[in-house]
């Protein structure tokens, strides 16, 4: 080590990447629409970042002390760590640069891009890493370097952060070709020597500090278990920190979004210079040994980077006193002060809000922090540290008093939907038996076999952006907007029947986000006008903030759905999202147990559900694409919270007569630990998300004797290429062969409301194209073999190979 500048007692993890005006947004999609230079996009970079630390600056965090972290990112933190070891797949060989970067995030015209999935247990979205035992690995860029020499140049020292090693292996995915069983986490020691080198130009460039997050080593949620990652911690940090090394700047490394105790001792072992521990989501851990700490600062992350209260800042001052007790007797050589996670989780500021305006209810405004406040948050806490609790009197007081109000505000509690919850039966969650249902439906919906439909969303069209944005600014009547809405629900419905498709939706022009239009009407809820918070590359939502008692004031969706259902005489699937992914997607209370929370947000949509159903809506689909990303990362909270989870979707939809089809919906492949909590919906159809892992969460789930309707993606909405009838005919084929046919749903994986008409309608057209040919072999293959059942026959015809155990006729 070359530095002993000591670690800021005030730092975050991380800042928001997409700028208080959505400023990388524009930049980023300008860039892809050739209407930025490379350069351009560079500038647009420069002046991002440069504003971002003065900012930081203003807010109390220090210009030379090493307190402001780098966290920008172009795309996705995990793609720069893939550049910077240079675990580039082959399939992207010939392309650099910009070019490169953007093509590993979304392909181009030739290559596929690498696989998107959840953070941790949040709903930003990484780009997950390909690695088998010949991808190239070593340092190959420079740019985390780059931009710490250019801030040193505008007069700050960064504290540049990268995902860890461990980390970053530890979501890898084996890459096509690597042999069974094998783990990306074998190439731990070329990853290490990779990051070790970076660190060395670090500090060559005068770098004092460098970050490295580590939060796999909270998660029970990955494939390799958690104490053989706390080990392969302990090996690398040993390397990356080993005195003989030559020079590198000091390290942090931070354990956010669960408790780190675990890897405590490791990392301390180790010899690395400061440990992050999250303590939110986990108490204090207790003081390892008198000198186990021994030239190490604790960082207590006691400032909720994942939701937007205001802290309680009494209470963070008694956690960090903790911490201190536990650093002294440790032979720690200091503390400090942290949010819990990257901030890039919330929206950049209160004051980007228009407190006048009726949107967002002026009470709130103390309640909250977004970024900005959370720093001060830090800053405050930090003083008292130093300072001892005194110097902050008038701002824990301050906290105490707002922490008072809210509890008693109008809303908070509403005693009705408290009693409502309080009355609600096991006989509420439990409709009649699937096979009453399903004859009932198939006597009610007339379907064919492999009946065709989607997920529910249709392209946002820019012009129906500029209509909603214009109607909200008061520049289009109510009555111009409805129409305007319901003209494209005509045409959505008139393309789907010209097309063929034989479940019809009303293609949700009117929403402007799944969650937010529903947080719009329900009570309990505000919404944001500038919160955004990035969710993928440059895809950003405004969560919404659920702050009191849920309830549903009035129909939501019936008079959208019964529109479109009145220009058809084809069934029309009426669109709701689930309890979990309202609360996964918004930033909920925290007053009372999500388990209550769900259970009120059911009762509103089991409201929803019933006028749906009393306005003759055939089918109604209640999306839970988040039911994954909720699951703790502890295991030992899985049970209690899949219980609550599927109990409050079944409270939604339990009340339905047998007739009324439910489905349900949910994305992000990683089923498998969920697999229960899937059947346990009991949904009579749930469309999966499976174009992309080319089918194979079928097999896991036929094990699993899933026996309702099952809709496999058969098309990657992620990307506009259009698949062909082949091809998705040999993806249908391929679900046959492991699902009986009767089961089976023809669908893309997901809405569509990303993707533009010109590849929709062409995809659709061959979707149901392919459907029509799986279903002529089929009807070919029962006409030959008559004493078969029909989906073994099915099978036959597909695959040209028995069921294991039919009898050859
Ligand atoms: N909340 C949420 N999380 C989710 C998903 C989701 O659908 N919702 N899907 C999964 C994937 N994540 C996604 C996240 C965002 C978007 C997305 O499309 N975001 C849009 C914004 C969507 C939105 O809120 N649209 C609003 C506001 C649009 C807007 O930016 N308007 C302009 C004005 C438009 C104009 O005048 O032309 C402005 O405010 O500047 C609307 O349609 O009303 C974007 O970043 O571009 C898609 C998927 C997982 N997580
Ligand atoms: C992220 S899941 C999306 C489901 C929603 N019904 C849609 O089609 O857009
Ligand atoms: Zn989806």
């Amino acid at each position: 080590m070359t530095t002993t500048t000591p670690f800021p007692t005030a730092t975050i993890l991380g800042y928001p990447r997409i700028g208080r005006g959505r400023e990388l947004k524009r930049a980023v999609e300008a860039h892809w629409a050739g209407r930025l230079d490379a350069d351009g996009l560079r500038t647009a970079e420069a002046e991002l970042r440069h504003a971002t630390h003065e900012r930081l600056i203003e807010l109390g965090l220090g210009r030379d002390d090493a307190s402001i972290p780098e966290t920008f990112a172009l795309y996705d933190q995990v793609l720069d760590a893939i550049s910077l070891i240079g675990a580039v797949p082959q399939r992207f060989a010939g392309r650099e640069g910009l070019d490169l970067h953007f093509a590993l995030a979304r392909g181009d015209a030739t290559v596929a891009p690498l696989e998107m999935t959840k953070w941790f247990d949040t709903n930003y979205h990484y780009l997950v890493p390909e690695i088998g035992p010949d991808t190239p690995i070593r340092l190959t860029d420079r740019t985390v370097v780059d931009r710490f020499a250019q801030a040193l140049g505008w007069g700050v020292t960064t504290r540049p952060v990268l995902v860890g090693p461990v980390t970053l292996l530890a979501l890898a995915k084996a890459a096509d070709g690597a042999p069974a069983g094998w783990s990306p986490l074998e190439r731990l020691d070329e990853v290490v020597a990779a990051y070790r080198a970076a660190l060395a130009l670090l500090a060559e460039a005068g770098a004092p500090w460098a970050q490295l997050d580590e939060p796999a080593l909270v998660s029970d949620n990955l494939p390799t278990p958690r104490g053989l990652l706390i080990e392969a911690a302990g090996r690398a940090y040993r390397r990356l920190a080993a005195p003989d090394a030559g020079p590198r700047p000091a390290l942090l490394v931070t354990t956010p979004y669960g408790d780190g105790a675990a890897a405590l001792p490791a990392l301390a072992a180790a010899g690395v210079e400061a440990i992050h521990l999250d303590l939110v989501r986990a108490g204090v851990p207790e003081a390892p040994g008198p000198r186990a700490l021994a030239g190490t600062t604790l960082v207590g992350g006691v400032v909720d980077g994942r939701n937007i209260w205001a802290a309680d800042l009494a209470e963070a001052a008694d956690r960090l006193e903790a911490l201190r007790r536990v650093a002294e007797s440790s032979g720690a050589s200091g503390t400090a002060v942290a949010t819990s996670t990257s901030l890039q989780h919330v929206p950049h500021d209160t004051a980007l809000e228009h407190w006048d305006d009726p949107v967002l209810d002026t009470a709130l405004h103390d309640w909250l922090a977004f970024a900005d406040q959370k720093v001060g948050e830090v800053t405050t806490l930090a003083r008292g540290l130093r300072a001892g609790r005194s110097a902050i009197a008038s701002e824990i007081a301050r906290s105490q008093k707002v922490l008072a109000e809210r509890a008693e505000a109008p809303g908070v509690c509403v005693p009705a939907v408290r009693a409502r919850v309080a009355s609600l039966t096991e006989a509420d969650r439990a409709r009649v038996g699937y096979p009453v249902r399903e004859a009932a439906q198939a006597r009610r919906l007339g379907l064919p076999n492999l009946p065709t439909t989607t997920i529910g969303s249709f392209p946002q069209t820019a012009d129906i952006r500029r209509a909603r944005a214009a109607h909200a600014r008061g520049e289009l009547d109510d009555a111009a907007y409805e129409s305007r809405i319901k003209a494209e629900v005509a045409r959505v419905i008139a393309l789907q029947e010209e097309i063929g498709l034989d479940v019809l939706v009303h293609g949700e022009p009117e929403r402007n986000d799944m969650v937010q239009y529903f947080a719009e009407q329900f009570a309990g809820f505000a919404v944001t006008r500038e919160g955004w918070v990035q969710s993928y590359g440059s895809r950003c939502t405004r969560p919404s903030i659920l702050w009191g008692d849920v309830w549903r004031p009035e129909p939501i969706t019936v008079p959208w759905t019964a529109y479109a259902q009145s220009l058809t005489s084809r069934p029309v699937k009426g669109m709701l999202t689930g309890p979990v992914t309202i609360i996964a997607w918004s930033f909920p209370r925290e007053d009372i147990p999500l388990s209550e929370v769900g259970d009120q947000i059911a009762l509103a949509l089991r409201d929803e559900v019933a006028d749906l159903e009393d306005a003759g809506t055939p089918v109604i689909q209640v999306d839970e694409p988040a039911l994954r990303e909720l699951l703790p990362l502890e295991a030992s909270r899985h049970a209690d919270y899949l219980a609550w989870a599927v109990g409050a979707f079944r409270a939604a939809t339990a009340g339905v007569r047998p007739e009324t089809q439910i489905h349900t919906h949910l994305c992000y492949s990683e089923f498998g630990q969920i697999l229960d909590a899937i059947a346990g919906l009991d949904a009579d159809v749930t469309s999966i998300e499976a174009a992309r892992s080319r089918m194979e969460v079928l097999p896991e789930l036929a094990a699993h004797g899933f026996a309702r309707g099952i809709g496999p993606g058969v098309w990657d909405i992620h990307s506009p290429r259009v698949p062909s009838v082949e091809e998705l005919a040999g993806l249908i084929g391929a679900a046959a062969r492991t699902v009986p046919v009767h089961q089976l749903w023809v669908n893309p994986d997901c809405g569509l409301k990303t993707r533009a008409y010109p590849e929709t309608e062409a995809t659709l057209r061959n979707l149901v194209q392919a459907a029509r040919t799986v279903r002529e072999r089929i009807g070919a293959a029962a006409a030959r073999r008559p004493a078969f059942t029909q989906s073994h026959d099915a099978d036959q015809a597909l695959t040209g190979v028995r069921p294991a155990g039919s009898i050859d006729l």
